[in-house]
């Protein structure tokens, strides 16, 4: 049964009238007679349309059509007007039901703003760290153990409550076990790394790679970080000699490029002679110039599943390339001329060829080249940036309070001593008031200033009636924590006595997380420490650090990256000893 139509408007409304075949008839008369009294041009209802199957070929019909096909098209553009107001209005409506979210759970939050949720500056005006620390500040202010706000329509679920944060990363990690990071493993299997990567998948990668971060597997790395960092020194004294100004974050990017590029590509990158090598020019472009904006990444997370059917990657396509050919080409230079050499990269190829660390050691599994080249990249970029931000915010620190700069070079010449000059990988497992300044330095300025996990099922928060909800997402202020009064008095004080033995032992350990906690706890913490340990103790015994007149004070974060980064480097001034 086909219907007929009669389209009229009612004033600017636009309305139909279905025919039924029985009517067709009627609907003519009607159409006729409405037509016949056309002109008088005062009457609210208007025929602008009309079409019945029937009479779809008469002459009549045409003879209407003729007539009225201005008007036909006048009301489809209304028509379409209407469809848009129409979405636009549930559009709305249902953004501002979601904005309830929390107030329906009781839940104390932060009032959103239409349609940008609590994080509208994000990336454009400031990095995440200054905006979780107005919010951790409104939620301490109304003393509550947790508080809700939204990532543009998300909610979100802040975890304030120290004890809470330790159930929740440790005890109940199996309802929290992933961060609900974008990668597509099919189409961008570069961005399928440990740090993103899932469920089983990551529990059984992690397991495969936890070997080789142990203290013995590391130790192998040390002389490669020793001669690093070697070459590192005598090329600042170099610089010195032109200009006793320093950038430091880029020169000490470079070391801990090199560092990386060696202990995990086995790749001399020589970054103090070729500060524009592709290593730099990619991890780079890796950190600072994502694919997409904030908005895409975003709905990326949020509807995965589709993003990855679209073939959506989280990389840059020439990054990818590139790291995955120098995976491709070391291995094929490695088996071919069965060099060995005592690095990460050796590592990954035993458990790629055998699934085991050492001929008559535990059955790991094995790693396909896909999973190498993925974790060989994470390694260096989730380690190159991290480390050398912590060290460059170390410099600056020491550089504004000489006493503790000459503190933690005593601490360092009394090692050096001991152990006829240089640097062991003993001497450096404990460099007391060293590994305070950079604590201290970790809590200040933490490269991640944020730690996110998403629930894997339902998960009723200990003693309160709240459900969070599968897929929904749950953040650990680190940044804004470390600057709580309530756990570090004076929080932009500079004071590496915090980090005494005496001190921390009074401490919730749970209220200075740098390195995250728990099973997803960072991998590479001791080899970042032990990279900046390193670099640190060598600088410290062969230069003296001061500001200048280019030091910005306070130093400004860098919006747009996801680690902490100074956004105008770090100024120093540097003096040979
Ligand atoms: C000062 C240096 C570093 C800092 C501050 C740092 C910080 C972090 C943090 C906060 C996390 C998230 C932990 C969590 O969610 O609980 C993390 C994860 C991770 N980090 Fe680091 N990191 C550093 C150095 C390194 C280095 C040198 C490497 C590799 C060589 C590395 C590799 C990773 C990996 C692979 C993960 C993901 C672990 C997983 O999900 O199982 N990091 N890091």
């Amino acid at each position: 049964m086909k219907l007929g139509a009669l389209c009229l408007t009612w004033g600017p409304f636009p309305y139909t009238l279905l025919i039924h075949p029985q009517h067709y008839e009627a609907a003519h008369a009607f159409a006729k007679l409405y037509l016949s009294r056309e002109g008088n041009g005062k009457r609210r209802n208007q025929l602008v349309g009309y079409s019945s199957a029937k009479s779809r070929s008469s002459v009549y019909h045409n003879q209407l059509r003729r007539k009225d096909e201005p008007a036909v098209r006048v009301m489809w553009l209304v028509y379409l007007v209407w469809i848009v107001v129409f979405i636009l209005l549930a559009g709305f409506r249902w953004v501002r039901r979601r904005f309830d979210f929390w107030k329906d759970r009781g839940v104390e939050y932060i009032e959103p703003e239409f349609p940008f949720g609590n994080f509208k500056t994000l990336g454009k005006v400031e990095h995440i760290a200054p905006i979780t620390q107005r919010h951790y500040d409104y939620f301490k202010q109304k003393g509550v153990p947790y508080g809700g706000v939204f990532m543009l329509t998300s909610p979100l679920l802040y975890i304030l409550d120290t004890k809470l944060i330790k159930t929740l990363l440790v005890k109940d990690f199996n309802y929290f076990p992933n961060r609900g990071v974008y990668f597509n493993e099919k189409d961008d299997p570069l961005s399928a790394h440990m740090f993103a990567i899932e469920g089983t998948k990551w529990k059984t990668l992690r397991n495969k790679l936890s070997p080789t971060f142990t203290s013995g597997r590391i130790k192998m790395t040390f002389p490669l970080v020793v001669g690093v960092c070697q070459q590192f020194c005598d090329h600042l004294g170099e610089v010195v000699q032109q200009s006793n100004e320093v950038e430091m974050h880029d020169l000490l990017s470079r070391y801990t490029i090199d560092v990386i590029g060696t202990c995990a590509f086995g790749i001399d990158c020589n970054s103090f002679r070729e500060p524009d090598n592709e290593f730099r020019k990619y991890g780079k472009i890796a950190f600072d110039k994502l694919p997409h904006s904030p908005l895409v990444v975003y709905l990326m997370k949020a509807f995965r599943s589709y993003a990855n059917a679209l073939g959506m990657k989280q990389l840059h396509e020439d990054v990818s390339s590139f790291f995955s050919k120098v995976v491709k080409d070391t291995i094929e230079y490695r088996e071919s001329n069965k060099v060995v050499r005592n690095d990460f990269m050796d590592l990954l190829l035993k458990l790629k060829n055998t699934g085991k660390l050492e001929e008559a050691g535990e059955e790991i599994g094995k790693l396909s080249f896909e999973e190498i080249a993925a974790q060989a990249f994470i390694f260096f970029t989730a380690g190159y940036d991290t480390s050398s931000t912590a060290m460059t915010y170390t410099l600056y620190e020491l550089a504004r309070n000489q006493e503790a700069q000459e503190k933690a070079r005593k601490c360092v010449l009394d090692i050096f001593a001991a152990n006829n000059g240089t640097l062991t990988y003993e001497s450096v497992g404990n460099m007391g008031y060293l590994d305070q300044c950079i604590n201290e330095t970790l809590r200040k300025h933490p490269p991640v200033a944020i730690l996110e996990r998403n629930a894997d099922r339902d998960y009723q928060l200990p003693d309160s009636d709240i459900v969070i909800k599968k897929g929904r997402k749950i953040m650990i202020p680190t940044f804004a924590m470390h600057h709580d009064a309530d756990h570090f008095p004076d929080p932009d004080r500079y004071d590496p006595d915090r980090f005494s033995a005496e001190q921390m032992a009074k401490r919730d350990p749970y209220c200075y997380l740098p390195f995250g906690e728990g099973p997803r706890i960072c991998i590479g913490m001791r080899f970042g420490t032990i990279q900046a340990r390193v670099g640190l103790a060598s600088l410290l015994k062969r230069f003296r650090f001061g500001v200048c007149d280019k030091t910005q004070i306070p130093v400004k974060y860098s919006k747009t990256n996801f680690i902490l980064g100074p956004a105008n480097g770090v100024w120093l001034r540097v003096e040979k000893l």
